[in-house]
């Protein structure tokens, strides 16, 4: 049955929600929170400032050999609002300074997985306050970009043991770091062995499987997953080649242009990350990682709350025997890296 002319009367006029809830959207704009994660010096800031083509995050790094070695991971998040066509985005770059620079580096992670889930808890507090903000500020971390050094030969210790741990509580995208330091037969040896090392370790990085997927979908996934680790080479520079200005690197045989996909998944990168499944990374968030922390944070509560019902039902039996301390219900941001 075909569907009435918008001027005829039988015209009911619901098909116009798409339009009301974009009114909506662009009025209110919306947050995305992306955390880096990966040794200093490997190219964090360049490659989100190339990403978003703004200068948003300072290199974090020593800059002399004397200036001390940080001894603990530090979490440095930066917001900043960008507009593009009337839609407003509240970006939040978490930088991780400080993460995997020691020699031992058991630990270093604890900070990182702390941060996110603290960003759960702020937001499932929000949402249980009996007066609830209409609109809660969104801080839950979206993105994780996480920094393969490509001076190592595959996944070391310390990324397995970091990625079983992060792929758990957000939405993790490998990148491999400065892909312009390898040949291009060391760039697709190293990207099938860190392909076989994740499927080796379980660990499901972003995007993963998911039954509602339509054929489109799942097309666009495949050859997405196809292209992880992303092998990234990120620039703010802008260089002129025979009168044309390029977003590149300067090398001794020429220059890398980061926008060309044969130097760089850089293109494929951006536009995964901000074209086609943004939308995505924040509905996973709320519905894979959020929902898994709520469920066990409200499962915990219930069980104390219980386990105090229970000592108080039995304290006016036993009301002459020794009192007890009563069972606390933990501040449910209390969470455990
Ligand atoms: N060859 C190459 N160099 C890069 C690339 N990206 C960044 N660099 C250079 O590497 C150095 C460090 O880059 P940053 O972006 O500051 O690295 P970072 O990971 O943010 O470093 P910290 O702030 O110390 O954690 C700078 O000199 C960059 O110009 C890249 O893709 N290829």
């Amino acid at each position: 049955m075909s569907a009435p002319a918008n001027d005829s009367q039988d015209y009911v006029g619901f098909d116009t929600i798409t339009q009301q809830m974009e009114r909506k959207f662009l009025k209110r704009g919306f947050n995305f929170n992306v955390i880096l994660v990966g040794e200093s010096g490997m190219g964090k800031s360049t490659l989100v400032n190339s990403i978003f083509s703004s200068h948003l995050v300072d290199s974090q790094g020593r800059r002399t050999a004397q200036e001390v070695i940080r001894k603990t991971t530090e979490i440095s998040p930066v917001t900043q609002t960008l507009e593009e066509n009337g839609v407003r985005v509240r970006l939040t770059i978490i930088d991780t300074p400080g993460f995997g620079d020691q020699c031992n580096n058991e630990g270093c992670w604890v900070p990182v997985i702390k941060y996110i889930k603290d960003q759960h808890a702020a937001y499932l507090e929000r949402e249980l306050k009996p007066q609830r903000d209409r609109v809660i500020n969104d801080t839950r971390v979206h993105a994780c970009l996480y920094f393969l050094n490509p001076g190592s030969r595959g996944l070391r210790p310390l990324d397995v043991e970091v990625l079983k741990r992060l792929t758990e509580v957000t939405n993790v995208i490998p990148v491999i770091a400065k892909s312009d330091s390898m040949t291009v037969e060391e760039r697709t040896v190293f990207k099938r062995r860190i392909k076989e090392e994740l499927v080796f370790h379980r660990i499901a990085v972003y995007p993963y499987p998911s039954e509602e997927d339509g054929e489109e979908d799942r097309l666009l996934n495949s050859s997405i997953r196809d292209l992880v680790p992303f092998a990234v080479v990120g620039s703010e520079e802008i260089i002129d080649v025979n009168g044309t200005p390029v977003r590149g690197r300067r090398h001794g045989w020429g220059v890398i242009n980061i926008f060309d996909e044969t130097h760089s998944d850089f293109v494929h990168l951006r536009n995964f990350m901000l074209r086609t499944h943004l939308s995505d990374l924040i509905e996973v968030t709320s519905q894979r990682h959020y929902e898994q922390f709520r469920t066990s944070q409200l499962r915990q509560i219930k069980e104390l709350r219980a386990q105090q019902a229970a000592a108080a039902a039995s304290g006016g039996i036993m009301a002459s025997m020794p009192q007890q301390a009563p069972p606390q219900v933990p501040a449910i941001h209390q969470s455990m890296a």
